[in-house]
């Protein structure tokens, strides 16, 4: 069957759309991911080889009285007749969109011409443009029960969010903390802020970590890699970087993770089974971090805590509780386990692949 997946923007968006596209391929289908212009596309897509990708221009939607409003829709128009043509040189038989505003053209057209369209997404709270999509689409697919009642009147499905299947095999902890410089011996905590960084989170770490016993792999984000060093020092067991294209290695040697709430991370947590401190990004659209982490915390899978309520030393005592021996850590992971249950990947293939009808 040949599926086209629009799934760029963001890696919230890209890697679940590459693990969907993997299985399809490993199941003898044909699937074309379709990605923005943006750098951080073009880089996590350059090591799947396997995979065929479009790069489509993709803007986002302006404030509706921006004056930046008409070349939006402008663009957009010229967006969907690309799809189109696209998906008639495709013969494309499904559509699924991976969320945001990269999906709309695609979802658009795909409807346009009859064809069966899915869009997923991932949040706890949808995105606007998501819910905007779903009335041209066959069927919503979710990555958490909170987002369905945004759906109301709409088919739904909760399906949970895909993971990489680079995941699946893990490097040993030794092999991992030897690429890092890191004591495989020693307890370790993995900080990271979504594919964009964070700045605010990344300073309160650096504070927090003067006073925990524990090794660090933080990863900075590539605008605030230079500050976070500076702030850092030389300091031992304490390994700094700007981007991670390794993320096997970093989970592998990692006992416990600070990171923000973006639904992508969450669902690798759990797929893991790593206890996390949570902060959720504060500007998100519709505060949807906080509503996703506390999913996690309502069911005892993690701590969460806002930023502006954390310091250096109130983030020290979240994260002690992560670390082994802590008396908290082994209820985080069993309660991290049990949400990491089921393939979201598995689900999303059978609903794409095994629907015959349009509704
Ligand atoms: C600020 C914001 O609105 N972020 C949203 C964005 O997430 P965003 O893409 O920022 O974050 P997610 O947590 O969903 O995904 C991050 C992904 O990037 C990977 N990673 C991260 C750092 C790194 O150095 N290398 C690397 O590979 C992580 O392993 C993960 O797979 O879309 C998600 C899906 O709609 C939302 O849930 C997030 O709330």
């Amino acid at each position: 069957m040949k599926v086209v997946i629009a799934c760029g923007g963001t890696g919230g968006h890209l890697f679940p759309g590459i693990a969907v596209a993997e299985e399809l391929l490993k199941q003898g289908h044909e699937p074309l991911l379709i990605i923005s212009e943006k750098k951080v596309d073009a880089e996590a897509s350059a090591k799947y080889e396997n995979l065929r990708f479009e790069v489509m221009p993709a803007v986002a939607k302006p404030s509706t009285l921006s004056p930046k409003m008409i070349p939006f829709l402008l663009g957009l128009v010229k967006s969907i007749g690309q799809c189109k043509q696209l998906l008639k040189t495709e013969k494309a038989e499904v559509v699924l969109g991976m969320g945001g505003f990269t999906s709309f053209a695609p979802a658009y057209a795909g409807k346009k011409l009859g064809l069966r369209t899915y869009v997923h997404d991932s949040n706890a709270v949808p995105g606007k443009t998501n819910i905007m999509i779903a009335k041209y689409c066959t069927k919503v697919l979710l990555g958490l029960e909170a987002a369905s009642s945004y759906f109301p009147g709409r088919d739904t499905a909760v399906v949970g969010t895909p993971v990489r299947g680079e995941l699946e095999n893990l490097p040993s902890r030794e092999e991992a903390a030897a690429k890092w410089g890191l004591d495989p011996a020693k307890p370790t905590l993995l900080v990271f802020g979504g594919s964009q960084g964070a700045r605010g989170l990344n300073t309160l770490v650096v504070e927090a970590a003067e006073s925990l016993e524990c090794q660090v792999l933080h990863v900075a984000g590539q605008l605030d890699f230079e500050r976070v060093k500076g702030l850092v020092g030389g300091r031992e067991g304490y390994h700094t970087l700007d981007f991670c294209d390794d993320m096997p290695s970093a989970y592998a040697v990692a006992d416990g993770v600070i990171c923000r709430s973006g639904a992508s991370s969450m669902t690798e947590l759990a797929y893991l089974a790593l206890p996390s401190v949570l902060i959720p990004y504060p500007y998100a659209a519709d505060d949807h971090q906080t509503a996703n982490a506390k999913v996690f915390a309502d069911a005892g899978a993690a701590l969460m805590a806002q930023e502006k309520d954390l310091d250096g030393e109130k983030l020290a005592a979240l994260a002690r509780q992560l670390l082994p021996g802590a008396p908290e850590r082994e209820a985080l992971v069993t309660q991290t386990r049990i949400l990491g249950e089921g393939s979201a990947v598995e689900e999303i293939v059978n609903v794409v692949v095994g629907e015959t009808s349009a509704s």
